[in-house]
């Protein structure tokens, strides 16, 4: 079933009504989507692996937790602001590393850095328009606060690092990187994206082949001639393989395994971060290889499916780490209340994938900040009706028991 129905059926279950327009920002941005991308296109950012059970349940389980919520704390002033490997955030949402942006929007990352980056407030009338109803009010923000974030670019874009720079040089980012078989194809990359002031390295291990989507392979989709991989462009490594989805099928090296951790620490400073744990095991692993953070995730569902939703298995990691690194999430975050819950379950910060998509594809880089700004306006107002007035003091007391 896909996700919209999914949604939309767990919707109907709990309120006992077919309620578009309560649906939530995510939703209403995907329905939109969906409208206006091509068939092909939509199918492969909506796609997840073989029946979608994971892809599904990373949204559900959010529906399954309930919070805890404390009164009578003046929460008059909240403050969403926290800090990732050190660096200050207006608030703990981050967008994760999804590929092939210029098909949802003719600018593609470079629309999406913008909407990250820090710049002016966004204008409203998306609210207006697709909420049918102005956000109610809010305490007023901390001082300081600012919807600054951070942007995770994806090795398989359709901008290149250097062009996402450019357009958004105020922009806190790390770059998703993979070990390609050909090393010095990796090593390239980090260099690169080391003199351009990226500020992590992001190495995604839940790839050593592509996930079976049904969708993409009854669509045969691939990248349309006249977008390219810009990452790779130029570079002999990638030039004469064969290609799947339009990639290099030759980069990907499924052989990957801890000793490439202390390969890439060996030519790099800057922190690594571990995208795709879902098990204490490979978290207690990633701790003792030294590494900065790790992300629990399962690939927005696209890659094994029949593995845990995300916000599942975190408890275990979370326990098993026990803040000796820094621990996020993505997977299904589609709500304040969804950042709120990941929170108070240990997530350091969360990450959206789908949602900034949809957004950029509703309006590039305005669509972004739409999306970042309505998680963080949400986020902001579930902390106070729960009785939070700053990050730190999301804990676990906010989960009901049976959850824990
Ligand atoms: C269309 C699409 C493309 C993606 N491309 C990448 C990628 O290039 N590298 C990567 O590490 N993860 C990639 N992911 C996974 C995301 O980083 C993230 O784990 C996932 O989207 C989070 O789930 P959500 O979409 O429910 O927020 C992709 C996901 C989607 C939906
Ligand atoms: C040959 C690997 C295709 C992966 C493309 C990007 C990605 O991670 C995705 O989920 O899609």
């Amino acid at each position: 079933m896909r996700e919209e129905q999914q949604v939309k059926a767990a919707r109907t279950r709990r309120s006992g009504e077919g309620d578009e327009e309560r649906m939530n920002i995510c939703n209403r941005l995907m329905k939109y989507a969906k409208e206006h991308l091509s068939k092909a296109t939509w199918d492969y950012y909506a796609a997840g692996a073989d029946e979608c059970c994971t892809r599904d349940d990373n949204l559900l389980a959010y529906k399954r937790i309930r919070l805890r919520p404390r009164v009578l704390r003046d929460v008059s002033v909240s403050d969403t602001r926290t800090t990732v490997q050190g660096v200050q955030i207006g608030f703990p949402v981050g967008i994760a590393p999804t590929a092939f942006h210029c098909l949802a929007w003719h600018e593609g990352e470079v629309a999406t850095a913008r909407g990250e980056a820090p710049g002016p407030p966004p204008a409203f009338e998306l609210r207006l328009s697709v909420t049918g109803a102005v956000t109610p009010p809010l305490p007023p923000p901390a001082a300081t606060e600012a919807l600054d974030t951070c942007y995770i670019s994806s090795t398989y874009s359709t901008c290149s690092v250097e062009e996402i720079v450019a357009a958004a040089p105020g922009g806190y980012r790390w770059f998703q990187l993979y070990v390609y078989r050909d090393r010095e194809l990796s090593e390239h990359m980090v260099r690169r994206v080391e003199a351009l002031g990226y500020r992590a390295l992001v190495l995604t291990v839940d790839v050593p082949f592509t996930g079976k989507r049904r969708d993409d392979i009854r669509n045969r989709f691939r990248l349309p001639p006249h977008l390219k991989i810009k990452n790779f462009e130029g570079l002999p490594q990638a030039a004469a393989a064969p290609e799947d989805y339009g990639i290099p099928s030759n980069t990907l090296d499924p052989s990957i395994s801890w000793k490439d951790i202390h390969w890439l620490q060996s030519i790099t400073q800057l922190p690594i971060i571990i995208k795709g744990i879902l098990t204490k095991e490979d978290a207690e692993l990633a701790v003792e290889h030294g590494v900065q953070g790790i992300i629990v995730s399962n690939h927005g569902g696209r890659q094994l499916d029949g593995g845990p939703a995300t916000i599942d298995a975190l408890t275990e990691i979370v326990d098993a780490v026990q803040g000796r690194m820094e621990v996020y999430l993505d997977g299904g975050i589609r709500t304040g209340s969804d950042v709120l819950k990941a929170l108070a379950l240990g997530a350091k910060c969360v990450f959206i994938g789908r949602p900034a998509v949809w957004g950029l594809a509703y309006k590039g880089e305005d669509g972004v900040r739409e999306v970042l700004q309505i998680l963080h306006d949400e986020f902001r107002l579930s902390m106070a009706l729960s009785g939070c007035r700053n990050v730190a003091e999301i804990n676990r007391n906010l989960i009901q028991c049976s959850k824990l």
